[in-house]
Formats: structure tokens, C-alpha cells, sequence
């Protein structure tokens, strides 16, 4: 049999026990998921070990037992099932292709890495320094926000500086913790492995862009060449454009994902600028749930509070 579904055990990076879909094969299993719907075409989510070099994708990995303790691969790979379903279920989404593509991730990229990316191919975790990051993968909202990248290459595929950027950066926050999901329903960015040292803070806020310096008003754009034109800090303003529409009383998260999916992947295009985002984000609400119903109004008023006209 080339290929047998198996379910094992790892453990995370925050040291929690989570069941794996794995593979299993005559000495032992691979790190391979084989359940989704996208198998029925020969989709898959593959994980693997750069063991803190930079070959791409590095090896599959491989577990005797079935019980994982690599903490890093465990979480690469788990999130990335909720990802793949969140898109699935919710949205419709058959991987970040749309066509069932597998889904490859790698962790321990380099070594000290600070970072985790999209590379067009593929995602790529680094197991961060420790004290500025932990393991990249180890943060729900960061997988879904890097296989969001993917989804976005694939469709309006915004292109990565300045307004476009930030949209890019934006959608894939917000995509990142509508599928991180917390019961506290934070919309902090990469708090589960930014400074293990020092409890409550977070990468980004989108509830609250200022908290780490970000606009949260067109008023306040950076012009900037850094960072692509400000990538990482101008996605401060349609973060909060989502953060105002997704906790509008009557608006649901569920809602909220449906609108900003169908702007992302039937309005937008690689040069939307912001009032751009506005207008689709609209059209999208006004598509799903009619001109005038509670989600065209939040909306609007969503993005007028920032500032985008
Ligand atoms: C840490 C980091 C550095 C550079 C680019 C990204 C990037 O993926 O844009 C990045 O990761 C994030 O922003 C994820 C959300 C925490
Ligand atoms: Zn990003």
C-alpha cells in the first residue's frame, strides 16, 4: 500500500498534546497528512526538517513510534490541517490553490531565525532566537497568516509594497486569527511566540494598532521605503477597518470571513490600494448579504473610522 492514514500524538511548542494525521509505512510514519478532501486528487500536508540549514524543502519528517516530540514539526503540521479546514469549510477553499495543491511546510529554517515566509512554493518556519521569538509554527495565528500569503499569491496576489502590501499583510493577519480562533478573542498577531519573557504582548494588535506603534487612521500612513513601503505597519489601518467590522454587533466571525474571502479573491487585484479594499469589501458584503443589511453598513462605517474613503 503506497499510502495508510495513521493517527499519532505530539506535542507542541507550548508543550500541549495534539493528535496527528500521519502515514504510516514499514519502519515507522511520516510527518503526512492524507485525510483532507484535497487527497482525493492526490493533495496532501507534508512537513519537514531543514535541520537548521536552508535547503529547501530538507527532509520529510519520520517518527518511529508515532509519538512526536519534535515541537516545531507537531504544530507546523496540526495548524496547518485547521488551516486547510478553516479554508475548506468555511470558505470553500481547496488548499491555497483552490485545487487541491499540497500543502508543504518546513521547520528549524537556518538557525536563530526570526522570521517565517511564504516563498511562492512553499512555507517556511525559523525557530526564533528565543528570547525575541520561539518557534514560528508554534502560533496558530502565524500559520494561518503565512498559508494566507499563499492564498493571496493565488488570487488577487497584491503585490508586496506599499498600499498593495499592506492589504497583503493585512488579509493575512486577519485570515491568521479568524482561524486562530481564541475564546478570548484577542486580535493580537503572533502573541503565542513573541517574547516568551514577556506575557500579554504580541507582534501586531489589530484592535489596537498604536499599542506597538502602527497607524490606525490614514491620517497617520507611514510613508516609508522600509519594509517594502511599510508593509508591516501601514496593515495597521485595514487591520483595524477589520477589527471595527468584525466586532460590529450583529456581524459574525464567520460573516466577517466570508466578506473579506470574496473581496480578496473576486474584487481585489495586485494593485488595490486601500479605498480600493474599501470599495470590494463592500461589494462583497452587498454580494452575500444585500445592499442595505447590517454587514454593508458595518462595513462602510468600518472603514470610514480609519479614515478610507
Ligand atoms: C516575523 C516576520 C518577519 C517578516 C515577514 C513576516 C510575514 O510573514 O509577513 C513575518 O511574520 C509575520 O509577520 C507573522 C505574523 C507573525
Ligand atoms: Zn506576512
Amino acid at each position: 500500500v503506497e499510502f495508510a492514514a495513521a493517527v499519532g500524538s505530539g506535542t507542541g511548542v507550548l508543550n500541549d498534546t495534539k493528535s496527528l494525521n500521519t502515514d504510516s509505512y514499514a519502519s515507522g510514519y511520516y510527518l503526512r497528512d492524507l485525510t483532507k478532501p484535497m487527497f482525493a486528487t492526490g493533495g496532501k500536508i507534508e512537513t519537514y526538517t531543514a535541520a537548521n540549514g536552508t535547503t529547501l524543502p530538507g527532509t520529510l519528517m519520520t517518527d518511529t513510534d508515532n509519538v512526536w516530540t519534535d515541537k516545531a514539526a507537531v504544530d507546523a503540521h496540526y495548524y496547518a490541517g485547521v488551516t486547510y479546514d478553516y479554508y475548506y469549510n468555511k470558505l470553500g477553499r481547496n488548499s491555497f490553490d483552490n485545487a487541491g495543491a499540497t500543502m508543504k511546510q518546513t521547520v528549524h529554517y537556518s538557525s536563530s531565525y526570526n522570521n517565517a515566509f511564504w516563498n511562492g512554493t512553499q512555507m517556511v518556519y525559523g525557530d526564533g532566537d528565543g528570547s525575541t521569538f520561539i518557534a514560528f509554527s508554534g502560533s496558530a495565528d502565524v500559520v494561518g497568516h503565512e498559508i494566507t500569503h499563499a492564498v493571496t499569491e493565488r488570487s488577487a496576489n497584491l503585490v508586496y509594497s506599499y498600499q498593495s502590501g499592506a492589504l497583503n499583510e493585512s488579509w493575512s493577519d486577519a485570515m491568521g486569527n479568524l482561524i486562530e480562533n481564541k475564546a478570548d478573542n484577542n486580535w493580537l498577531v503572533g502573541e503565542d511566540i513573541y517574547t516568551p519573557g514577556t506575557a500579554g504582548d504580541a507582534l501586531r494588535s489589530m484592535s489596537n494598532p498604536g499599542a506597538y506603534g502602527d497607524p490606525a487612521n490614514m491620517s497617520q500612513y507611514v510613508n516609508t521605503s522600509s519594509d517594502n513601503g511599510g508593509v508591516h505597519t501601514n496593515s495597521g489601518i485595514p487591520n483595524k477597518a477589520f477589527y471595527n467590522f468584525v466586532t460590529s454587533a450583529g456581524v459574525t466571525r464567520d460573516n466577517a470571513g466570508k466578506v473579506w474571502y470574496r473581496a480578496l479573491t473576486q474584487y481585489m487585484t495586485s494593485s488595490s490600494q486601500f479605498t480600493d479594499a474599501r470599495s470590494a469589501t463592500i461589494q462583497a458584503a452587498t454580494d452575500l448579504f444585500g445592499a442595505g443589511s447590517t454587514e454593508v453598513t458595518a462595513v462602510t462605517a468600518a472603514w470610514d473610522n480609519v479614515g478610507v474613503g
